[in-house]
């Protein structure tokens, strides 16, 4: 079979997908998304509800890799499952490559194809079974779903693991297996949703390498959910910074960054308790996020200076246990536009 034959999808997206350039600009345009959840229990007859999105807005281009960033509750996946069509907005509009997801919420399995986090509907399939069905359910042919999954397991590095039970292997080798069956019947949007948690260096780069060739080759769009920082900076063209249901900034992650320029972060980790009884190290308490051993300090890199030189001398360098100096993340960017939630990592 050729290359083109196995891009093919038998049972054709509804309307036309066409080629890269086809759908240029837009793919996904979200308009006052709302979904609010009842917070009691369905035997408790409380009727205040969370509101889990609050009136979000997107404009996700064709071809790029958009992040969705934020803390735990902030919304995410409650935003991307009504985007795949698993649920339903309280009001608010989702268009996809020009279909109305919101109305015809069916069309969304053939538009895109969704990471969830969640494995087990393929636990009890081998990788390549799982990776085969995936594409017998977006319409490929026997032979077209075996030959799409053989190259997608080779692409992967996942050969070697293609005869055992998706369920049975390890955090990291399930995720790719998993991210592998997505991606065999290609659709034009991938939504993925912390897809390399769990992953080593080697399995990571497949992951990215995957994705770049897809958007090199087809125009491919990605929406990526992620609560990692480092990663997020690296592989995103822009990002959406989720708080309490609202999309709080959106923009490069380098214009995310741009906001806390000239700051630097001092994070300070103490061998046991900080030694408080040293003033220098006692006016720093008043101001240091604190997790356990670690503080952390926002400030001027010329503050920064100083207060490295305080606590690298006498009795502070012996409670001392390590320290870092960095240059500002997302995270910092998220801080500073107002997250209420102390920060982004899980
Ligand atoms: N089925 C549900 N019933 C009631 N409340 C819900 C339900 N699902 C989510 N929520 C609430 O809605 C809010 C948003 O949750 P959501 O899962 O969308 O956040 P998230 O950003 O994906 O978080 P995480 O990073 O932890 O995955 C939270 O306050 C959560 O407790």
């Amino acid at each position: 079979m050729s290359d083109t034959d196995r891009r093919e999808p038998q049972a054709a997206p509804p309307g036309d997908l066409g080629g890269p350039g086809h759908h240029a600009g837009q793919c996904c345009t979200v308009r006052g998304l709302a979904k609010s959840y009842r917070s009691g229990t369905a035997q408790s007859s409380g009727t205040a509800r969370i509101r889990a999105n609050d009136g979000i807005g997107l404009d996700i281009r064709r071809g790029e890799v958009f992040g969705l960033l934020g803390p735990n509750g902030a919304g995410k996946s409650t935003l991307v499952r009504q985007l795949t069509g698993l649920l339903r907005p309280d009001h608010g509009s989702i268009e996809i490559l020009g279909h109305d997801i919101v109305r015809h919420p069916e069309r969304a399995s053939r538009l895109l194809a969704y990471l969830g986090q969640e494995s087990t509907a393929l636990d009890e399939l081998t990788v390549a079974m799982a990776a085969e069905t995936t594409g017998r359910l977006r319409g490929l042919s026997r032979a077209q779903a075996r030959a799409a999954s053989a190259e997608v397991l080779a692409e992967l590095g996942l050969e070697p693991l293609a005869g055992r039970p998706v369920g049975k292997l390890s955090g990291g080798q399930r995720r790719l297996a998993c991210f592998a069956a997505a991606l065999v019947g290609e659709r034009p949007l991938l939504v993925l949703d912390e897809p390399t948690t769990g992953m080593d260096p080697v399995a990571r780069r497949a992951v990215w390498s995957a994705v770049d060739r897809r958007r090199a080759e087809r125009g491919t769009t990605v929406l990526l959910v992620t609560h990692n920082v480092i990663e997020a900076e690296t592989v995103l063209d822009r990002v959406a910074v989720l708080d309490e249901g609202r999309v709080i900034a959106c923009d490069t992650p380098g214009g995310l960054k741009a906001l806390v320029d000239g700051d630097v972060r001092l994070d300070l980790v103490w061998r046991t308790e900080a030694p408080v009884e040293v003033p220098a190290v006692a006016r720093l308490a008043e101001r240091a996020e604190r997790t356990g051993r670690r503080w952390t300090v926002r400030t001027t890199p010329e503050q920064a200076r100083e207060l490295v030189a305080a606590v690298t001398t006498g009795p502070a360098f012996a409670a001392l246990d390590d320290f870092t100096l960095a240059t500002p993340s997302l995270e910092d960017a998220y801080l500073k536009l107002g997250g209420r939630h102390g920060g982004l990592a899980k």
